[in-house]
């Protein structure tokens, strides 16, 4: 043996044992958590005998199908009602991972400590190619700052318009010509997501994606599949091209098409944007209210070497119709499945929209207070992120607790020693639902808590960016986009809510998780049948 061949072979011993003593003592054993299924696979593969292969983006979360099994809530239940707010899970191989939502620990995890918890890059980069989501700590900042001022307040002011007018064309296209002569079950689904993607297509990059008539129904705008289209867009797109031909899924043929619609449009886009800003002809300070001249704009005026390139700022583009196609629509969706549930709560609501002006601006929407609870009250109890993001500890790390522990050997715990290479999972829903900061009605649909400032009051130890909740999780890696997806919301709830009642929703509907994202179904279709009737007619 050459002495090379020697030093590498002790280098992959020392790495081997270290691994498996780690998979066999882990300073993690005496936090307690579920029962591990079998030494080979943890709790993780429990679920795979009913796992659903429908979307390339939950099939390349892998490890993860323990929390995204469509049907299974019961698993999330379990671990937010029977066990303390950091819970130890089993991964593969005997991997000990923590689902963590106890206060002092999120904050530790996404705002104090949070260079050393990143994201795993390798998932994220599989999934979406490079980007603000794939990158970390300085190269993430950078996009950070580039793309920020383009979800400014300033900026969404100008953005309120072009919701209208997409709400108003749902309205009068998608909706009206279907309960002309009487009230009808009408599947929503289909509904709201095309407004969705048409939302963030007039929004995102100036495209209309769907002229809205109920004759052309682009089968495209599911809220189950766009996450399916950006694991497509990782790859060199002609080995893509290639591969999709042979797959006889008729989804990813149409999904397809719209990368190539958005891609293309996004990199004309850039380049007509910054052409026309370097000649002079369209000043820095106006111009289009689309996120992507806004983003040319931000990008054309910042420092040089914090500047994107061309490419760059077409991947940041795709990403933002990724982040909120599928996201808004499970939350209008959501917003409308409860509304058609509750109809003391549609009735107030539409009672205090009917008494606004018709056309709101960006100031008097978010004034109206029930409209607020509403909303903020659908984003806790059910966020449409779901039910985890994950991160992954860089190296060792004292991760503190706002509530002590009992361990597993009886002792209390006050902090925890976390081992580099430890997956976390913040735990979204677990720290919405939890009965400690929300109070014993935690899981309880009640706008009212929000009226007047009073949930926030009492959740302050929380570190969510919107309203202490975890929804849009906090720190430097939390959504951009929340302000722009609750004014979504609003709007669409006042146009509709102005000239239709929801009533009826039938008792088939089961949320079902796509990937991260929960969709409403009937059996195993998106589907959210509603009785609509046209108010006054
Ligand atoms: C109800 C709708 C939405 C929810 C629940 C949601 C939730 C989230 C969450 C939890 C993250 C953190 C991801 C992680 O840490 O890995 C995130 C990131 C992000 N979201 Fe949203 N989002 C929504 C809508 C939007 C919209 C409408 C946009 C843009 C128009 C958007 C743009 C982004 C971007 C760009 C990031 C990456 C931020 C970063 O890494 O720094 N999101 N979102």
């Amino acid at each position: 043996m050459t002495p090379t061949t020697l030093i590498c072979a002790l280098v992959v011993t020392f790495y081997a044992v270290r691994i498996l003593l780690r998979r066999i003592f882990s300073d993690l054993d005496n936090i307690p958590g579920p029962p591990r299924k079998s030494i080979l696979a943890g709790v993780i593969f429990r679920q795979y005998k009913h796992y659903d292969y429908n979307s390339f983006g939950t099939f390349a979360a892998g490890s993860l199908s323990q929390f995204y099994d469509p049907d299974d809530w019961a698993f999330q239940h379990d671990l937010e009602e029977n066990y303390a707010q950091v819970v130890k899970i089993h991964g593969i191989l005997g991997d000990r991972q923590l689902f963590v939502f106890d206060p002092a620990a999120l904050h530790s995890v996404l705002v104090q400590d949070q260079d050393n918890y990143e994201t795993p890059a390798i998932l994220d980069r599989l999934l979406f190619g490079k980007g603000i989501l794939s990158t970390a700590l300085e190269e993430h900042r950078k996009y950070r700052k580039v793309m920020m001022p383009a979800f400014s307040t300033a900026n969404l002011r100008g953005v309120v318009p072009l919701f209208y007018e997409v709400a108003q064309r749902t309205r009068d296209g998608l909706i009206a010509p279907d309960v002309m002569a009487g009230p009808k079950t009408l599947d929503l689904n289909s509904i709201l997501c095309r407004t969705s993607l048409e939302l963030i297509g007039k929004t995102g990059i100036d495209y209309s994606f769907d002229p809205m008539l109920p004759v052309l129904k682009p089968s495209k705008c599911n809220s189950q599949s766009l996450s399916c289209l950006f694991s497509y867009e990782s790859f060199p797109p002609s080995f893509l091209r290639f591969m999709i031909g042979l797959i006889p899924y008729r989804n990813l043929q149409e999904l397809r098409d719209i990368v190539d619609l958005t891609d293309g449009t996004a990199t004309d886009l850039v380049r007509d944007r910054k052409a026309a800003i370097e000649s002079g002809k369209l000043d820095i300070n106006d111009g289009g209210k689309d996120i992507m001249s806004l983003l040319a704009k931000s990008n054309a005026s910042a420092a040089s070497e914090m500047r994107l390139t061309d490419e760059e700022l077409v991947a940041c583009t795709s990403m933002i119709l990724f982040a909120a196609t599928d996201t808004t629509s499970s939350s209008m969706n959501r917003l409308f499945h409860v509304l058609a549930s509750y109809p003391d709560v549609q009735e107030k609501l539409r009672a205090e929209i009917i008494a606004a002006p018709e056309h709101l601006d960006h100031d008097a929407l978010i004034a109206l207070p029930y409209l607020d609870g509403v909303v903020r009250e659908i984003l806790r109890l059910y966020p449409p992120a779901a039910p985890v993001m994950f991160r992954e500890a860089m190296a060792d790390a004292v991760l503190p607790l706002s509530t002590p522990i009992t361990g597993v050997d009886g002792k209390l715990i006050t902090s925890i020693t976390v081992p580099k290479g430890t997956t976390m999972y913040i735990a979204i829903a677990a720290a919405n639902h939890n009965r400690r900061i929300w109070g014993e009605d935690a899981l309880e649909f009640r706008p009212e808590r929000w009226i007047n400032g009073k949930a926030e009051s009492v959740t302050t130890k929380m570190c969510g960016i919107y309203g202490n909740t975890m929804t849009f999780i906090g720190g430097g890696r939390s959504c951009i986009g929340f302000k722009f997806a609750q004014l979504e919301m609003k709007v669409v709830a006042c146009v509709l809510l102005r000239t239709f009642k929801f009533s009826s929703p039938d008792a088939r509907i089961k949320w079902r998780k796509a990937g991260i994202i929960p969709a409403p179904n009937v059996g195993n279709e998106p589907a959210l049948p509603i009785l609509v009737e046209r108010l006054n007619a």
